[in-house]
């Protein structure tokens, strides 16, 4: 798995315990997959349509830095299936784990479309 890009959590990004917001996270998480999907496609029209189990295993907190790993699972004639690791930059300990997010490439009318590629299960 190779991980991208980081953020620094801010007191904005905070929930009342003081600890990342979980939402936060998990927005981050779709928007960094849906830019990772949509380079694997060659697609800039393409939607969310299923997040398997979120695993929150380690709180991050205000001043951390956490990075987003990424990894392609496998491409359909529509869709494509990736994974996604969160982890402290600083200590590399795992924050939240995903095993699968599918992305379904859409035409204009937002039904699904063939996206043109080829992968097999990695
Ligand atoms: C050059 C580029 C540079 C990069 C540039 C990046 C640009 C970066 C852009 C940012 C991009 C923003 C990304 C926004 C991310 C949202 O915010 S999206 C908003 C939330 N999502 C939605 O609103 C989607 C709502 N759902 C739908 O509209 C419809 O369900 C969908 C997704 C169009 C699918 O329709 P459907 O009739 O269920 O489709 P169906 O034909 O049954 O299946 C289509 C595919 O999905 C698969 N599928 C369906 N159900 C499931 C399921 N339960 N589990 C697994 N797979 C399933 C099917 O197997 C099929 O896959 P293939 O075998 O063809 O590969």
């Amino acid at each position: 798995m190779k991980y991208y890009s980081r953020r620094f959590i801010k007191p904005e990004h905070l929930n009342p315990a003081n600890f990342l917001f979980g939402g936060q996270l998990l927005s981050w998480i779709d928007e960094e997959a849906a830019i990772f999907a949509g380079c694997q496609m060659k697609s800039q029209r393409h939607v969310t349509k299923l997040m398997s189990e979120v695993n929150f295993m380690a709180p991050a907190k205000q001043g951390d830095v956490i990075e987003f790993g990424l990894e392609l699972i496998s491409a359909g004639a529509t869709s494509i299936t990736v994974s996604c690791k969160v982890r402290n930059k600083l200590t590399q300990l795992p924050i939240v784990s995903i095993d699968k997010i599918v992305f379904v490439h859409v035409n204009e009318k937002g039904q699904p479309a063939e996206h043109g590629m080829r992968a097999n299960a990695a």
